[in-house]
């Protein structure tokens, strides 16, 4: 069986080695003359699947993408081709949440602003929303949800309990952080939700955070209105027209980076995993290996506190495991001369914050640190 699987996939050898013949490629290359013998073809997002690529390929049989969107998949089509189609919900939300706490954590100190005043508006309520109203909730500061989508199935599903607020709700709160698929048609598109006039509504003192994808925000907008001297704080994680984005809004951004919220490696790691127990499911073969048995233990590995929980301890607690000024940094620094996807593919190591355990001495107690995913010790 030959296994062709995006070189940017990590743990792919140790899953899928005994599984078949292993064939590497580099995700935005990928030529259908390439494909053409592929039984199984795993990817990740920058990998368009669909009958350009696979027209000439007589013998896949299964498709997986090891990432949450599936934008890039054409599933029509490999539906009417009889392929097996996978992705991997969710494996990579607990990191998107991490990087929108830590761009919360560095802006409050940037600007002196208590995190626990803010609310915030999260639009989209799937598992990256979900994941970051877990850790709000940890941290006891407020939050909104719009998902239009969800509050129509309420009626039938008793178990969701939550409110729905509205858009325009949700686009008043002092933080917007975007968690929905790019969809550009039907009830609800999501493709430049905010667009010129939603951008233009929003106030000066509001925080803007784009970590799902770069079309839902108009980004030449988002420039324009910056360029008039908007005062709303922009961290965007991902771009309209990735990899040639609009450089020109970087310098009116507070924190850039090149479409890695969802680069922890456990995050990468586990769309790894789903893909492999989905092709074991496949091929009926028991589950044999874990996630657990590759992940190496992070640089830190204990942590004791001492004094109460504050947001100085947050800060210092957050900015250990994963200080999202490094991105910005070597975004801003090497964009030009290296390019987005080369950022992408040397991306350093960043954990979750459960790779660390984390023990409170007596005049600490504080069950935050544990709701917010440190492991207790
Ligand atoms: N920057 C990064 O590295 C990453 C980006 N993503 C992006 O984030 C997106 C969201 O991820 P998940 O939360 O895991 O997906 P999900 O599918 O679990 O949740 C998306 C939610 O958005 C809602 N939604 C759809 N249209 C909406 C609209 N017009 N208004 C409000 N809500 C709407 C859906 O009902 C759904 O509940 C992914 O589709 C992917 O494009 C995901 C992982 C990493
Ligand atoms: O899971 C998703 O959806 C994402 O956006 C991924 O984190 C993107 O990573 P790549 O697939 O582009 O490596």
């Amino acid at each position: 069986m030959n296994i062709f699987y995006d070189e940017n996939m990590p743990f792919a050898q140790e899953f899928f080695g005994d599984l078949g013949q292993l064939h590497a490629f580099v995700g935005r290359e990928l030529t259908a003359q390439q494909v053409k013998s592929a039984d199984v073809l795993f990817v990740r997002s920058i990998t368009k699947v669909n009958q350009a690529l696979l027209a000439s390929n007589s013998t896949c049989q299964f498709v997986g993408t090891a990432t949450i969107g599936v934008d890039h998949i054409d599933q029509t089509y490999l539906s009417k081709r009889g392929i097996t189609f996978t992705a991997a919900p969710g494996c990579n939300a607990i990191s998107v949440a991490e990087y929108v706490i830590s761009a919360l954590v560095v802006l409050a100190e940037r600007y002196l602003i208590d995190l626990f005043s803010l609310t915030v508006g999260i639009v989209g309520g799937g598992n990256t929303g979900t994941r970051l109203s877990e850790k709000l909730s940890a941290l006891g500061i407020k939050y909104l949800i719009c998902d239009p989508l969800l509050a129509a199935k309420q009626k039938n599903n008793t178990k969701d309990q939550r409110y729905y607020s509205s858009l325009d709700d949700v686009l008043a709160c002092d933080v917007i952080s975007l968690h929905v698929p790019i969809v550009e048609s039907g009830a609800q598109p999501t493709f430049h939700l905010l667009n010129e006039k939603r951008l233009k509504q929003l106030h000066e003192k509001q925080i803007l955070i784009n970590a799902c994808r770069g079309e839902v925000i108009d980004n030449k907008a988002l420039l324009a209105l910056k360029k008039q001297g908007h005062g709303l704080k922009v961290v965007l994680d991902v771009w309209e027209n990735e990899p040639n984005i609009l450089h020109e809004l970087i310098t009116y951004t507070e924190i850039s980076s090149a479409h890695i919220a969802g680069y922890s490696l456990e995050g990468k790691a586990r769309g790894t995993e789903m893909l492999y127990q989905a092709l074991c499911q496949q091929l009926n073969i028991p589950i044999e290996k874990h996630l657990s048995d590759f992940l190496p233990p992070s640089s830190i590995t204990e942590v004791e506190i001492n004094q109460p929980f504050e947001q100085i301890l947050l800060n210092q607690l957050v900015k250990m495991v994963y200080d999202v000024r490094r991105d910005d940094g070597i975004f801003r620094e090497t964009i030009l001369s290296h390019g987005f996807d080369h950022i992408r593919k040397t991306y350093p190591a960043r954990r979750e914050f459960s790779a660390v355990k984390v023990s409170m001495t007596n005049q600490a107690k504080s069950d935050v640190p544990h709701r917010l995913g440190f492991l207790k010790k």
